[in-house]
């Protein structure tokens, strides 16, 4: 089940799961500016297509509906969220009190309440504020460095810098996760809500290395550590042009789900290293 179709991010991971073969439920929650009923979403390569029912969130009969769809298609049936910062939480206790596991990609809302939530209910879940396998690779490596190494980088200042399309509601979520490792290894506060400098405006973009082509569509980060005299500078950069990357992890993510609930694994609430580290992707 897509949730947060027709939007961007809904339309691409629909195209990466139909291009692994999988089948799309026939309701999408939706949100409150949309005014289609339906849509079609494809393959995005020339394939299969599906035309899917839209629930606006909140909507009388939505329980009903996607109750009837777990009726057919049991555990089968894995809902997938990119829809909009502001509906993280009730989407996610959505999820929990109808039992339906989900792969969670949407940022932002508050995410300790998601993750107690998500926990307490028991439903299997994968949540991550970026599914792009090479980066959670590299969130990976910064996570270990922070762990192994906390303070190794004391006394340096750290700066970060993210440009997204002008539509995005909130501060990048994955800089956020990266910030905490960061301020691990620096040893000093870092506020995730204040100190991370975005970029939203289309000369400001231009200016950061994004393609003209990539305005409406792309994520740019760089995460700069600077010694206190000046004379040394770390950078960690990942720059993405367009949005498959995610999409296509984020389809792997649902195959791993699906893995786990088959094979009645005990641990339940997984993220995207973890998905890595298993061998999911
Ligand atoms: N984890 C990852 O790897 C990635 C995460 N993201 C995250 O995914 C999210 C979506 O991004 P993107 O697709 O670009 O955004 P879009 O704005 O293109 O799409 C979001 C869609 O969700 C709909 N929506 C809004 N509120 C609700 C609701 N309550 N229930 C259901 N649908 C709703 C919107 O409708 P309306 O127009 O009415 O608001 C819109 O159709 C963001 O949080 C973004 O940060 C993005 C890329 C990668
Ligand atoms: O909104 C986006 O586009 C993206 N959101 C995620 C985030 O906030 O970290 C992942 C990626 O940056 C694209």
């Amino acid at each position: 089940m897509m949730n947060g179709l027709p939007g961007n991010m809904g339309k691409e991971v629909a195209a990466a799961c139909l291009r692994k073969g999988f089948k799309m439920a026939p309701y999408s929650l939706t949100g409150p500016q949309i005014q289609d009923t339906e849509v079609t979403v494809d393959d995005m390569s020339g394939g299969e297509s599906f035309t899917v029912g839209l629930l606006k969130d909140g909507a009388e009969g939505t329980d009903e509906k996607i109750l009837e769809m777990k009726a057919r298609f049991g555990s089968d049936l894995i809902c997938i969220d990119y829809t909009h910062p502001t509906a993280v939480n009730s989407n996610a206790e959505l999820y929990a009190r109808l039992g339906l596991p989900f792969v969670m990609g949407t940022t932002g809302g508050d995410r300790s309440k998601l993750m107690e939530d998500t926990v307490k209910s028991g439903v299997y879940a994968v949540i991550a504020p970026n599914m792009g396998k090479q980066i959670v690779a590299l969130q990976t490596a910064i996570d270990y460095m922070a762990r192994e190494f906390p303070g190794a980088f004391g006394g340096y200042s750290l700066d970060i810098t993210e440009s997204h399309q002008s539509s995005k509601a909130d501060t990048s979520g994955t800089a956020k996760a990266l910030a905490n490792d960061f301020a691990v290894l620096t040893g000093a506060p870092f506020d995730v809500e204040s100190e991370i400098t975005m970029i939203r405006d289309a000369p400001g973009q231009k200016a950061f290395g994004v393609p003209e082509e990539y305005l409406g569509g792309h994520a740019f980060h760089m995460y700069s550590l600077r010694s206190g005299d000046g004379t040394v500078e770390f950078q960690f950069r990942h720059n993405v042009c367009g949005r498959r990357m995610y999409a296509e992890g984020t389809a792997d993510a649902v195959e791993f789900l699906a893995r786990q609930m088959a094979s009645n694994a005990q641990k339940r609430v997984y993220n995207m290293i973890d998905v890595l580290k298993m061998g999911g992707i």
